[in-house]
């Protein structure tokens, strides 16, 4: 067997991830067309690479079917309850840097802080007789972090993209989501809670706890090990 290697397939993770392990010595390269989702790596013997979605990553490194991985901490805090039981963090890659956060419309000028929040959930309950939506596609952070600050009334609806717009489109009051320029918050006329960071997420190369290395791939993880130090 060989050491599987689970990389994101497409977009700014999966370039960043290759410069990141060129930056080592080793040498991601997709092979066959651009649609095809295979590669291979050179520099290092006995690691296979597997191209996967950033959002499977976590449950495939749990699952032990991949013995490392990199993806987002906002995805594996997510993911994975009790996340340190199931992968080690082996070393944070400097990209794909965004904050996972609660907006409101710039608009609920009384709407600053999750207290103010709090106080406009039961208000939105008692006028409309249901409670205030919050789109996102973290729930279960977002309900911990919540519940946590004592924020009661709120339903989370499930948003899996272009969750900025769900207000506009009047499937929710509020949204939970992932922000690094502020670019899509500020186009969708949302602002953020000054308490309303839940996560710093950054791109994180990650080990599975549960995979199993026999000597073979003890020796590549080894190998790749050296070279990151
Ligand atoms: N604007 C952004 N800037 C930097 N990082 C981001 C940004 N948006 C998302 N990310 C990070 O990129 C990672 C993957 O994000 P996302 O869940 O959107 O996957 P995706 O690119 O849609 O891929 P897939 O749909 O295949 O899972 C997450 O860890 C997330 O924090
Ligand atoms: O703060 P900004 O720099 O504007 O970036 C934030 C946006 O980036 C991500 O969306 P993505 O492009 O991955 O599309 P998605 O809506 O399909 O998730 C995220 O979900 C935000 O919508």
């Amino acid at each position: 067997m060989s050491l599987k290697l689970g990389v994101p397939s497409k977009g700014r993770l999966m370039e960043k991830s290759f410069a990141w392990f060129e930056k080592h010595g080793i040498t991601l390269t997709r092979t066959g067309s651009d649609r095809e989702y295979a590669g291979h790596v050179d520099g290092v013997d006995g690691v296979s690479l597997v191209l996967l979605s950033a959002g499977e990553i976590p449950r495939e490194l749990a699952a032990g079917r991949i013995h490392l991985g990199i993806t987002g901490t906002d995805l594996v805090h997510e993911k994975l309850p009790r996340w340190e039981q199931q992968v080690e963090e082996i070393a944070p890659l400097g990209f794909g840097q965004a904050d996972l956060i609660i907006a409101v419309p710039a608009c609920w000028v009384d709407v600053d802080t999750l207290d103010d929040l709090d106080a406009a959930s039961s208000a939105f309950r008692e006028r409309h007789g249901h409670r205030l939506r919050i789109a996102t596609k973290y729930h279960r952070l977002v309900r911990e972090f919540l519940t946590d600050a004592g924020v009661a009334d709120f339903a989370l609806v499930d948003s899996q993209g272009a969750t900025e717009g769900t207000v506009k489109n009047e499937t929710a009051e509020a949204i939970a989501d992932i922000t690094s320029t502020g670019e899509t918050l500020r186009a969708n006329h949302l602002k953020i809670l000054g308490d309303g960071v839940i996560l710093k997420s950054q791109a994180t190369l990650w080990r599975s706890r549960t995979a199993v290395y026999e000597p073979p791939e003890k020796q590549s993880l080894d190998a790749i090990l050296d070279r990151l130090e």
